[in-house]
């Protein structure tokens, strides 16, 4: 007898084993898909991990009930990426399967369900249910009958299992048997001629209709169109439109045998509609970067390319992926946000045509499950353009793996698990693939940087901007100055105001930059502008205005806001950013004539209208733009000759040690959209806290400088990269509770771990959906085994769970965390 262990996508550890009919014995491989019931008769898709002959011990197998087709199944490499993920981030493997398969390739979702009869009875009071089970129990009373996805979507939410599966367990909602198919492609219906005919031909079938008027009518309509348009086809409901909507014609048509209708499957997937053309031919310096990483190649699997913004790193990322198509390999060009493909995907199918596919997950379920199987077949796209998410997908000859952007904070996903990193996952990826990997920013995180120096990975450097153009000029602004002496323009200081009525007059474009995140979680002084930090961790505290007290991420160690200021001794802490609205609104005000927009979150998220206002502003139909982080990297527009920062301060005033990192990241990103082509740009930058490092390092532009002095006080403070770090988050609806279960859990790890855990400590967000959330921060040293510690700080948190203090409290890890 064969038995099978089986991954089922759901949180639990481990993996299950199910006996596999003798059917089945030949479909079944390591990574096919099968369906298996689980608990209580409910089936999933799982993913077969191993094959073996040995009968489990003190249990009765359930047989694998289906094999799902081929098109799906996993490679066994691929199957082992899964795995690492899974093992690297401290996730159950399951888990990391429900994150990669799009949701039809997972059978439970379309099982139906339904409110079971006499569930009034069964539920006596509606407030025995979370908030969440009620809103299902709300979709359930108004349509009847859905299945798992389709609840996702109304809810407009992913993880509405938990709460369906409470339902379940109540008997309030029941699973109806009969379980739709997996993946139904996308079909269209079509009209065509039945064969060729001849002209004789059709006179006598014409001739032969004249007592079926209807008929009649509708073949010399289509004859007399099919001639006039030189179609031989048409979609049915075109052909209803056109030729007249006659079911019972068009069946007795079809009868005679001289049309039939066709069902012809359809992509979901999109296609290029660029004009194909030449590549750009290499500027001698790009030929040289180009030639050094084929070079690194040699003796390095990953390389670093740090090039200055608009230093033209996307064409040579272009050439890179020609030679790779040559060799007859795949790509997989990843890049941080879905904002950031519109760009770039039209600049790689002006080169590579349809070769491009390109992968999100704003991606309808039915289209990436398409991807999926179109990757696994005969005819996959040669290059994947995509965020995080396309390290899923499967490949068959991966040779060049490019992570755009790779100091992105974005590449990380925070929630929920597998807390990945994408770039990371990646660079993984290429490894176990044997391709060949390319990570390219112009301010390198430090970690990949570190790596850089010190021989691990490859390095090359492009240090001047495509077309001998000037990297943008900086200025700093005092708004704290200006704001004294009244003279602010709404959120513009003068100097800002007045380059920004130059460079209009002048016809060109202006973007304005708001950081959106950090905002009112820190004070300033109002005289200095200094911020107040931690003195144990160097990190900026975070304010909660509703106990006006300050807190420490790191350490948990809190503090009342002081009366004065800590440095000067005089100002007053505040807390004050504007948001983007009232940007727009001061641009309306001053420049009554500039076409303004705002690309916000709601923009973003519709790709239209993405689309529509990138279209806008690079045809200059805009004028400004105002944004967060979205405008700050990768776009290239050829007419912005002024980048306004509004409000540095609040980059730096980020309660993580990497705020400083990211500020600059952020300066340097965004002062690169300016002045790209031809004349030199401009950027102005307002701040309060015009003497802070940050500001002094960015003016330099010398991001080795800036690396040297940070670096050692991350060494100093055992902050990555000379550390890793594991987070551990503990959540629970009472709060004493789980700081008793978060004490407790941070004494016993302290036992061996010693000053290696930092906290416990409350998140920016301490309570969310009810659940009160508090932090345990592990800082593994250099040399220290990982798997160990994983291992380690696992069998902690299952023995506190089995305590009484550590009852009911959820327990989640992040690796890496950013
Ligand atoms: N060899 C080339 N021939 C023609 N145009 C080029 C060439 N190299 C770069 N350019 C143009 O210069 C501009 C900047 O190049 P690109 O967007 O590739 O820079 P980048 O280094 O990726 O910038 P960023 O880091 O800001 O994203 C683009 O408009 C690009 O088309
Ligand atoms: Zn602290």
């Amino acid at each position: 007898m064969l038995y099978a262990d089986v991954i089922i996508p759901l949180g639990v550890e481990s993996f299950f084993t199910y006996s596999v009919p003798e059917e089945y014995e030949h479909s079944v491989t390591v990574g096919t898909l099968v369906v298996v019931s689980f608990v209580k008769n409910k089936r999933y898709t799982g993913v077969v991990y191993a094959l073996h002959t040995n009968p489990p011990v003190g249990f009765e197998t359930k047989p694998i009930e289906r094999v799902i087709e081929e098109g799906f199944a996993l490679s066994a490499s691929h199957l082992k990426f899964l795995l690492w993920l899974s093992e690297y981030y401290m996730t159950p493997p399951g888990e990391v399967t429900r994150a990669a398969l799009p949701v039809s390739m997972r059978l439970e979702s379309y099982t139906s369900l339904s409110l079971v009869n006499g569930w009034e009875e069964k539920l006596a009071d509606e407030s025995e249910l979370s908030r969440e089970e009620r809103e299902i129990m709300g979709v359930f009373r108004e349509r009847g009958e859905m299945c798992m996805a389709e609840v996702e979507k109304l809810l407009k939410r992913k993880d509405v299992y938990v709460a369906v599966r409470a339902l379940l367990e109540k008997e309030i909602i029941g699973i109806k048997e009969s379980v739709d198919d997996l993946f139904k492609p996308k079909v269209e219906r079509w009209v065509r001629w039945k064969r060729k005919f001849s002209s004789e031909e059709l006179d006598g079938i014409l001739d032969g209709l004249k007592r079926a008027k209807a008929q009649y009518k509708m073949l010399c309509d289509w004859v007399y169109y099919s001639d006039e348009h030189h179609v031989e086809c048409l979609p049915r409901t075109e052909f209803v439109q056109k030729i007249g909507n006659s079911v019972a014609a068009l069946k007795g048509l079809c009868e005679r045998g001289v049309l039939e209708v066709i069902v012809r499957e359809v992509s979901r997937l999109e296609v290029s509609e660029e004009e194909v053309g030449e590549v750009h031919a290499l500027s001698e310096a790009q030929e040289k970067v180009l030639g050094d990483i084929l070079g690194c190649y040699w003796e390095k699997d990953c390389v670093l390319l740090q090039g200055v913004t608009s230093s033209g790193k996307t064409e040579i990322y272009i050439h890179l992926i020609q030679e790779t198509l040559r060799q007859g390999k795949q790509v997989l060009y990843l890049l941080p946000e879905i904002a950031l493909t519109v760009q770039i995907v039209k600049r790689l199918r002006r080169v590579f045509g349809d070769q491009v596919g390109v992968y999100h997950s704003g991606m309808a379920d039915s289209a990436r499950a398409e991807m999926w199987r179109k990757q696994n077949g005969t005819n996959p796209y040669p290059v994947v353009l995509g965020v995080r998410s396309s390290v899923f997908l499967p490949y068959q000859r991966l040779g060049l793996v490019i992570v755009d952007e790779e100091h992105e904070s974005s590449y990380k996903q925070k929630e929920p698990a597998p807390r990945y990193n994408g770039r990371d996952a990646a660079i993984m990826l290429g490894k176990m693939s044997g391709a060949k990997i390319l990570l390219g920013s112009a301010t390198p995180s430090f970690e990949s940087y570190q790596n850089a120096l010190s021989g691990k990975y490859g390095f090359v450097q492009l240090t001047t901007r495509y077309g001998e153009v000037m990297m943008p000029e900086l200025l700093f602004v005092d708004m704290k100055e200006y704001r004294r002496k009244k003279m602010m323009k709404g959120c513009f200081t003068p100097v800002l105001y007045e380059e920004m009525k130059r460079v209009l007059e002048n016809g060109m474009q202006v973007i304005l930059f708001q950081n959106r995140r950090g905002y009112s979680t820190y004070l300033q002084c109002d005289r200095c502008g200094s911020i107040l930090k931690c003195k144990h961790c160097d990190v900026s505290m975070t304010y909660y205005r509703y106990r006006n007290t300050l807190n420490c991420h790191y350490c948990g160690s809190l503090r009342a806001v002081p009366a004065v200021c800590q440095d000067c001794g005089q100002g007053h802490y505040v807390n004050r950013t504007p948001g983007t609205e009232r940007i727009e609104e001061d641009v309306k005000q001053y420049f009554p004539e500039a076409r303004v927009a705002r690309m916000d979150l709601d923009v973003i998220s519709n790709k239209a209208k993405f689309r529509a206002l990138i279209d806008d502003f690079e045809s200059g139909n805009l004028d400004v733009l105002i944004g967060t982080q979205m405008v700050s990297k990768g776009l290239d527009f050829e007419r912005v000759k002024l980048v306004g920062v509004m409000d540095a301060d609040s980059l730096v005033g980020f309660p993580d040690f990497r705020a400083e990192e990211r500020a600059y990241d952020m300066l340097m990103q965004v002062s690169g959209r300016s002045g790209r082509k031809g004349e030199r740009g401009k950027v102005v930058i307002q701040v309060v806290d015009r003497q802070n490092r940050v500001y002094q390092l960015v003016g330099k532009e010398d991001y080795h400088g800036f690396y040297t002095l940070l670096s050692r006080e991350r060494e100093m403070f055992n902050y990555p990269p000379f550390s890793r770090l594991i987070q551990i988050e503990l959540r629970h609806v009472d709060e004493v509770v789980l700081r008793n279960a978060a004490n407790e859990l941070a004494r016993q790890m302290r036992e061996r771990l010693e000053r290696r855990v930092c906290g416990p400590a409350e998140p920016d967000v301490s309570r969310v959906r009810k659940m009160y959330r508090i932090q345990i921060l592990i800082k593994a040293e250099q040399g220290l085994s990982l798997s160990k510690l994983k291992i380690f700080l696992k069998q902690k948190c299952d023995e506190l769970a089995k305590t009484p203090v550590g009852k009911g409290v959820r327990v989640y890890f992040d690796v890496d965390p950013l």
